[in-house]
């Protein structure tokens, strides 16, 4: 059956023969807009060379004898007069037009009037150089746990239990002084390079030394350390690595205790009120206990780690950390109601430890706010770091990045391209992450590649009670949970458009908590191939295993947020690949303008293409599956084999798109996200990543919208709406990752102004054709 309702790009014939009215129409008043642009087009390419606006709304000039003229009634008829982009019938055309025919050529719009790559290339990137020596991995120089100072119990417990034999540069140099010392300090270290053991490792030594002096200590002597983390992704990790150091037998009586917001506070009191010795937290729900929880007990407080500590500033956690600080510095004063702690060789006062990977103006704020004479550690350098990098951005040498400069058209095809080539070329244990700018444009991503009209019922699937969230979300954290072992929470799918064998996956802050938990609970556990399409929720601190390749399809808000996203992968001395994607234009200037410490091959989408699309046939299930649609609408292209695939594939998109009104409305609010987005880039970066170089229509086509971008419009959005469109909501996407936090979006302003840039935009676009002007 012919596929009713999808209408194929067709390059339009000149406009002045669309019209082949009389010539006098110079001077013409009102009547539509269309008509009068139309009548104007029209006069101007009588005037001089033939000219006409292609399917992108774009004036090109055109050997008017190629294209068969179309009657512009055909074209804008009925169906497209009411934005319905049926197939035009054979004899529906007027008396005397000519007849749109199926034979004559259509033209692929997605390869057709892309702007072209600008830059000049000043780099050689790292992506297609040898193999470079890991800067974050174990060290081979003969280092061990066993000479570092640490207990033997402990060293051999490492290596023993858990896979570890050897240091990475970072534990090397801070473990025997954070074991000596007394002193605060300020971890800074790559992305991958362990910074977690390192802040562990010293203090359950010197927990566990203390105990060797002959007092018994228990649950219930005191709480000796505090670990804040910014999300509750990352809180849980923390949690999971503690537990693994605490299985060890002599150290079974310390007990940790996991504090995050999202969960019932009346279980955390009982878990709190029960004692526990170290305490795993994030900020807002610690507050809240320090001011709510008498029976937590703060007073013996020698360690607290503030982990993440640029992620923990820019959440807004400033001034609620200070409020900790606070009620620390006065319980410690009081002392602790429980045991005396003096001649256990416990420090003597409080010790803060800062960790980074990036060293920017708010952690140094963080560092003067809660450091005192603190000791600098920071990891391997690279060779060729200088002294600004050195500060700042450090990425594991090893990591090879590269960026594509791919048209806005042809974005979603190239990132088929990619997915597809990545497990054609790597089928087993490979796992990919691709970032996105807001929650929305994840939604509509992981939605067309997941190939299914289905109802998603994570989204929508009543959360479980709490105490079946608490206990799965406790079972995560022990690590206990190999499989689920009830029906899977995880917003989860299989990708047929990539390869029916790879897992799809999906997070956002704007999904239910225990989704989130069991989204990367199982993204973890992948056996097989799996792709996260994710917000930059997932960037920081997250340590998945097996991530080969870090995708950044938008760009990310700040030199550190690039950091932190491809150092997903590459961690621990493993291989990792990095690619950015970038529109031809201003934005071409992002890696020797921000990223200049960084080395990126320059990649165009027509290679990528080539590779993904031209490597082998999409798979049977990603194919537009009916013969006689495809026999009528595929549009002309060069006659590649990739380049039909490409197509093909993104034409599949829009018909879906056009077929569901649910993915349709995916669709526009993840382009309306996505432009409010875009325009939420730092003033400093305002000039690369311009809004209003935006071709807003080849934008939408990226989203398989085939409407004006001006006549995207959205039904109201439900109270409840679980998608991320609003303006702000980038921000809010990023922040309120963990459901404490209390900060409202700083950037109101700049956000303003971004809205109504993206009218402004609108509306100029919507006084010149655009790729849907047809009607
Ligand atoms: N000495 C080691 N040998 C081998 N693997 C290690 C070693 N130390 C840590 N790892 C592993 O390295 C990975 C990264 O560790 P971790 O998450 O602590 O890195 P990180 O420096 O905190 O990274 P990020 O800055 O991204 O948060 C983990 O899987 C951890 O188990």
């Amino acid at each position: 059956m012919a596929e009713p309702d999808i209408l194929v790009n067709f390059d339009l014939a000149p406009a002045v023969n669309a019209f082949g009215a009389s010539s006098s129409i110079n001077g013409i008043r009102g009547g539509r807009w269309k008509d009068r642009f139309r009548a104007k087009k029209r006069l101007q390419n009588k005037r001089g060379k033939p000219s006409f606006l292609d399917a992108d709304g774009n004036q090109k000039s055109t050997n008017a004898q190629s294209y068969p003229p179309l009657n512009s009634d055909v074209l804008a008829g009925p169906d497209h007069a009411r934005g319905s982009t049926s197939r035009p019938k054979a004899g529906n055309e007027h008396a005397g037009a000519p007849r749109l025919s199926y034979d004559q050529p259509v033209i692929s719009s997605i390869f057709s009037s892309n702007p072209v790559s600008v830059a000049k290339v000043e780099k050689t990137g790292t992506e297609n150089a040898g193999p470079a020596i890991p800067t974050n991995a174990p060290l081979k120089d003969g280092s061990a746990f066993s000479t570092m100072g640490l207990a033997p119990a402990l060293a051999s417990h490492l290596v023993n239990n858990m896979n570890i034999s050897a240091p990475t540069s970072i534990q090397q140099i801070a473990i025997p002084q954070l074991i000596s010392s007394d002193s605060d300090a300020f971890i800074q270290a790559e992305t991958g390079s362990g910074k977690t053991l390192t802040y562990l490792l010293p203090l359950v030594h010197r927990i566990y030394t203390a105990t060797l002096s002959g007092d018994k200590l228990h649950r219930d002597s005191g709480c000796f350390a505090i670990i804040l983390a910014p999300t509750r992704e990352l809180g849980r990790q923390i949690y999971t690595v503690l537990m693994q150091l605490l299985s060890h037998p002599s150290l079974h009586w310390l007990v940790p205790i996991l504090i995050l917001g999202g969960e019932k506070k009346k279980s955390e009191k009982a878990r709190i009120r029960k004692g526990g010795n170290i305490l795993v937290a994030t900020p807002g729900r610690l507050a809240d206990h320090l001011s709510n929880t008498t029976s937590l007990d703060v007073g013996s407080v020698k360690w607290l780690v503030l982990d993440e500590g640029d992620r923990l500033m820019e959440l807004g956690f400033e001034e609620t950390l200070e409020q900790i600080l606070t009620a620390l510095n006065e319980r410690a004063q009081k002392g602790s109601g429980k045991i005396s702690l003096a001649n256990l060789g416990l420090p003597d006062r409080r010790i803060t430890v800062l960790c980074s990977a990036t060293m920017k103006a708010s952690v140094q704020r963080l560092g003067d706010m809660s450091l005192k004479d603190a000791l600098y550690l920071k990891g391997n350098q690279k060779s060729d770091a200088t002294e600004e990098s050195s500060k700042s951005f450090q990425t594991p040498a090893q990591l090879k990045q590269a960026y594509i400069v791919s048209p806005a058209k042809l974005r979603l095809v190239t990132l088929a391209s990619i997915l597809r080539r990545a497990f054609i070329r790597n089928k087993e244990h490979m796992k990919v992450i691709v970032f996105f700018s807001c929650a929305d444009s994840v939604d509509f991503h992981y939605q067309a590649f997941r190939k299914t009209e289905d109802k998603e019922q994570n989204d929508t699937r009543p959360e479980t009670s709490s105490d079946e969230e608490e206990k799965a979300e406790t079972e995560v954290a022990e690590g206990q949970k190999e499989k689920p072992r009830r029906p899977s929470l995880a917003a989860k799918s299989s990708a047929p458009l990539i390869d029916p064998a790879v897992s799809l996956f999906k997070l956002h802050g704007s999904l239910a908590q225990h989704i989130r938990t069991s989204t990367l609970n199982e993204f973890f556990h992948e056996k097989d191939g799996a792709v996260l399409f994710c917000t930059d929720v997932a960037s920081r601190g997250l340590d998945l295993p097996n991530v080969d390749l870090v995708v950044q399809y938008d760009p990310p808000y700040s030199q550190e947020d690039y950091i932190h996203r491809i150092g997903r992968t590459a961690r621990a001395g493993r291989d990792g690949r990095a690619l950015l994607f970038l529109l031809p234009g201003c934005e071409e200037s992002y890696p020797n303008q921000v990223l200049k410490e960084q080395h990126l091959t320059r990649r165009l989408a027509d290679e990528v293409l080539k590779k993904g699309f031209g490597a082998a046939p999409l798979p049977k299930v990603a194919k537009a599956v009916d013969p006689s649609w495809k026999k009528d609408f595929m549009p002309k292209t060069s006659g590649a084999k990739w380049e039909q695939e490409a197509v093909e594939f993104h034409l599949d998109v829009e018909r879906r798109v056009l077929a569901s009104d649910e993915f349709s409305n995916i669709a526009k609010r993840a382009f309306q996200s996505h432009i409010r987005a875009y325009a939420t880039h730092v003033a400093a970066e305002r000039e690369i990543f311009d809004i209003k170089q935006l071709h807003l229509g080849h934008i939408a086509k990226s989203f398989g919208l085939r409407e004006r971008p001006g006549d995207i419009k959205l039904p109201a959005r439900g109270k409840s709406g679980t998608a991320s469109s609003a303006s702000g909501k980038r921000k809010l996407d990023n922040i309120d990752t963990n459901g404490d936090n209390t900060q409202e979006d700083q950037d109101e302003e700049g956000l303003r102004r971004a809205a109504q840039m993206m009218r402004k935009k609108m509306r100029e676009h919507m006084n010149v054709a655009s790729e849907f002007n047809i009607g």
